[in-house]
Order: C-alpha cells, then sequence, then structure tokens
C-alpha cells in the first residue's frame, strides 16, 4: 500500500519527469521554428538540454531524454506524411532517440563521475574538462545520429560524409551556449543544489542601477546582432559576419559585472536571437561563421566567469601570508616588507623610525597552568590591546610565539620609549579559572638608523628586549 508521503513523491517525480520531457520538446519546437531547418541546424538547443539533465540528475534522465528524442520522430514522420507503417516508424524514431540519448548520456556520466567533484581550486581545469567533454559528446552524437539514418536507409554514406560537420557544430553549439543555463533551470525544477556550478562565490549588487545596466547591456548586444545580420542580408559580403564575434565585448562585460544567471541568460537569449534573425533573414552561407561565433562566445563567458574566483582566491592566499592567523596582525614577513618599505621612503624626505620588539613575560606558566586556548587568548587580548592604543600609521606584526614587533613612523627613540611605557601600562588582564592574570610583556626599542636596514635594526632590538628580561622583566629598554 502507499502512503500519502510516497504518493506526494510519486507525484513530484512524475512532474519532474514530465517537466523535462515538456521543456525538451519545447526547444526543440523553438529551433525548428526559428530556423526551419529540422536535424542540421546553426544551433540545436536540445543538446544543451541533454547534456544539462545527464549532468545534473544522472541517469534519471535517460528516459525522459529518450522519450523526448524519440517523440520528436515520430513527429517528423507524420510531418512528412511518412508510408511507413507505425511500427517502422516507432523502431526508427527509437533508433534515432537512442542515438542522440546515448552520447549525451555518456559525456553527462563523464562529467559527473570525473570533473563535477572536483573543488574551486580547479576551476579554470573544469572549465577546459566541460569544454572538451561538450566537443567530444556532440562529435559522438552527430555520429550516431548519422549512423542511425543509414541504417533507416534514409541517408547514403556520402550524405553522411557531406552532413556530419554541419550536424556536429549545430550539436556543439546548442551545447556550448546552453547546456549551463539549462543546469540552473533544471536545478530548480529538481530542487537541487548548484552552488557547485558557481565559480563566483563573489556577490554582484543588484541594486537596481546594476539591473538597469544589465538590460541596456542586452539590449546593445541585441542590436549588434540585428545590425550585423541585417548587413550581412543586404550585402552578402562574408567579412560582415565576422563582426558578431564583436558580442563578446557586451557580453564579457556582463559576466564581469552582473551575476551567473544573468551572464548565462544573456548568453541564452543572445544565441536565441542570433538563430530567430538568421532564420528569419536566411543568410544560409554564412552559418559557419555564426556558429564559431557563439562556440567562441559561450566559451569565452565560462572562463570569464572562472575569473572571479580565481581573483578571490588569490586575495584569500594573499591574505592568509599577511595575516597572522590567530593574533590578526601582520604576518612576520609582511612587518618586515612593510618595514623595508618605510625605510625605503625615508630616501625621499628624513624622519625618524623606531623599532620596538616586546614579548609577553613569563608566558609559558599561562600555557602550563591553565591550558593553551587560554595561552592563545592571551596573545590575542595583548595584540588587541596595542591595536587599540597605537596610531594608523604604526604596523604591529607577530615575529612568532609569544614574540610581538611594532614598527613607529616619526617616532625617535624618546617618543618610542614613551609609547612602549604606555603600551604596558595598557595590557589587559585575562579571565582564568582562579580569577584574573596581569598580562605583561617586556620590551626592547631602537631608533632605526640611516645607514641600518631592518635585519640589524631588529637584532639590536632585540639585545634590548633581552636586557629588559634579565633586568627582571614587565619594563622597557631602549639602545641609542
Ligand atoms: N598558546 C600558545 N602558545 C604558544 C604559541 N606559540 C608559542 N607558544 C608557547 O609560548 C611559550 C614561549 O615560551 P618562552 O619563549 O620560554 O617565553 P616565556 O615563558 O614568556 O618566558 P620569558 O619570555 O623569558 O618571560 C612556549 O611555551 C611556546 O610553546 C601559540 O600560538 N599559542
Amino acid at each position: 500500500m502507499l502512503n500519502s508521503r510516497s504518493l506526494e513523491n510519486l507525484s513530484l517525480s512524475s512532474f519532474r519527469y514530465l517537466a523535462l520531457i515538456s521543456l525538451w520538446l519545447l526547444v526543440w519546437w523553438a529551433a525548428m521554428l526559428l530556423e526551419y531547418q529540422p536535424y542540421i541546424s546553426l544551433w540545436y538547443p536540445p543538446a544543451g538540454l541533454s547534456l544539462a539533465a545527464f549532468i545534473l540528475i544522472g541517469r534519471r534522465a535517460f528516459l525522459p531524454v529518450l522519450a523526448a528524442a524519440t517523440l520528436v520522430g515520430f513527429w517528423m514522420y507524420w510531418h512528412e506524411n511518412s508510408q511507413l507503417s507505425i511500427l517502422q516508424q516507432a523502431q526508427h524514431s527509437l533508433l534515432l532517440g537512442s542515438a542522440h540519448t546515448i552520447a549525451f548520456a555518456l559525456g553527462g556520466f563523464y562529467f559527473r563521475r570525473f570533473v563535477g567533484s572536483w573543488d574551486i581550486q580547479h576551476i579554470p581545469q573544469r572549465v577546459l574538462y566541460f569544454l572538451i567533454i561538450i566537443f567530444l559528446t556532440t562529435l559522438l552524437g552527430a555520429w550516431l545520429g548519422l549512423i542511425a539514418f543509414y541504417l533507416i536507409d534514409t541517408m547514403t554514406p556520402a550524405d553522411v560524409l557531406n552532413s556530419w560537420l554541419a550536424w556536429w557544430i549545430g550539436d556543439l553549439a546548442g551545447a556550448l551556449v546552453l547546456t549551463p543555463f539549462f543546469m540552473l533551470v533544471l536545478g530548480r525544477i529538481w530542487q537541487l543544489d548548484t552552488s557547485w556550478l558557481r565559480p563566483l562565490n563573489v556577490k554582484v549588487s543588484s541594486a537596481p542601477l546594476y539591473r538597469q545596466l544589465w538590460s541596456k547591456r542586452l539590449v546593445l548586444m541585441l542590436a549588434l546582432v540585428m545590425v550585423v545580420l541585417g548587413a550581412d542580408y543586404l550585402f552578402g559580403h562574408p567579412a560582415i559576419a565576422y563582426f558578431i564575434f564583436f558580442l563578446s565585448v557586451p557580453q564579457l562585460w556582463i559576466v564581469y559585472t552582473e551575476s551567473i544567471e544573468r551572464s548565462l541568460l544573456s548568453l541564452a537569449l543572445t544565441s536565441f536571437f542570433i538563430a530567430a534573425w538568421f532564420g528569419f533573414v536566411g543568410v544560409d552561407d554564412h552559418a559557419l561563421t555564426y556558429q564559431f561565433a557563439l562556440c567562441v562566445i559561450a566559451a569565452n563567458t565560462y572562463f570569464g566567469l572562472s575569473v572571479p574566483s580565481l581573483l578571490q582566491q588569490n586575495k584569500q592566499l594573499h591574505q592568509q601570508t599577511q595575516i597572522d592567523s590567530l593574533t590578526q596582525v601582520a604576518s612576520r614577513n609582511y612587518f618586515l616588507a612593510c618595514a623595508e618599505r618605510q625605510l625605503n621612503g625615508r630616501r625621499s624626505r628624513d624622519f625618524a623610525i623606531s623599532l620596538m620588539v616586546f614579548d609577553l613575560d613569563e608566558f609559558k606558566a599561562i600555557n602550563d597552568d591553565f591550558g593553551h586556548l587560554v595561552g592563545d587568548q592571551a596573545l590575542i587580548m595583548a595584540a588587541q590591546s596595542i591595536r587599540a592604543h597605537i596610531r594608523q600609521c604604526d604596523v604591529i606584526g607577530r615575529f612568532g610565539g609569544d614574540e610581538f614587533l611594532l614598527l613607529l613612523p616619526d617616532q625617535n627613540l624618546e617618543d618610542a620609549h614613551r609609547t612602549a611605557e604606555r603600551l604596558r601600562s595598557k595590557l589587559p588582564a585575562i579571565p582564568v579559572a582562579t580569577g584574573m592574570i596581569q598580562i605583561k610583556a617586556s620590551f626592547g626599542i631602537v631608533e632605526i638608523k640611516a645607514d641600518e636596514d631592518v635585519n640589524e635594526a631588529l637584532q639590536r632590538a632585540d639585545k634590548a628586549l633581552l636586557k629588559a628580561k634579565r633586568n627582571g622583566r614587565d619594563q622597557v629598554v631602549s639602545f641609542i
């Protein structure tokens, strides 16, 4: 007995399968209407939908895609008033539908199995494999389709050889341009997580200004399509068709400023518009140019979409090397680079710079008595306290362990000494199991000499710190 929950699930999955079949038939029908060429078309959108379905839902896509592709065969026979028996029509349609389905199922399966799980660091490779998979899947689809036509005696070997390139490029253009777009659409219908599709974790503003800009850029793209195809129709010169490649400019503009949905939507709409105008004006001689332009613009779009994520990764890596993850002050290397920069700046304008090294007192005891987490807390609070009491232009860094560095531009030794005393007196107490413990530190300071580099100054400051420790800790020692 089926309970109400499994009935609900059954009707939901039937709805989804029917939605996939209907969408497939709809896009096929749209392509037919737009271009008046059933199989060898400028751009074959069902190829994109089939591949998207196999990538997203795997083998569950097999029957709906096969059903839709077979129905299309039937429709063609009916449309041509075929003299074949219904059984023969069914056999032929099934063979043609299987040729399409098997090729795209293999491509989708390969992507799911080997590429889809790659993490965000492999986005450029993922895009590259995606393009190669589309390339091979559509090639296989075209050849299996043509072999099926040959087997049902519709094509001679000469026809097959004459047609494979046009068939392949049409499927290639459809799949390249539309697969990611259909993946987003199917992700909605199937309620699947498509976040892995998003190389961009970067949020682009959806403020009204941006929305307005997006529609303006889209209008610009559509206007360019109309102008190029119109001029091609009027003048017929082959060079005119190449102007369609300029669509990459507004498309990449959209890619770099808009969300992934809008980028994919503009690609889908523009390709749809090209196909519609192509069918309307009938500039068949230049079909290959438009097909290649669509493929190139789509490939550019996907590589373009991966750029912000690479930049973001770069930024994260940069931050990781610049900032100490525990205390959030500058890392040792970044601190030294900043200090070097300040010293170079002193060549054009002479000003004093002091360097301070400070080290928490008896820090090991805090770790030993209360544990490393309390020790970490002490490091964080000490760094925060120092940061809160220095100027914007001062730089604080962690040298390692419980030792910190402070660069004080425009402060001579006397100023720096006063600063250190003030910082020492402001160090906080941390809460521990037995009450509060006052954090204490020893400070060593030098004023960096004109002919000294950072490392030499650091060695002198370290000696001053050592002296402060030897003198009994919790004090400031400065060296001329
Ligand atoms: N909790 C914590 N401890 C750390 C970290 N890095 C280093 N330490 C510990 O810091 C302690 C530093 O000890 P010492 O260099 O002997 O310094 P001290 O106990 O402060 O002694 P004096 O500097 O002479 O006063 C060591 O026990 C390290 O294990 C860290 O990131 N977190």
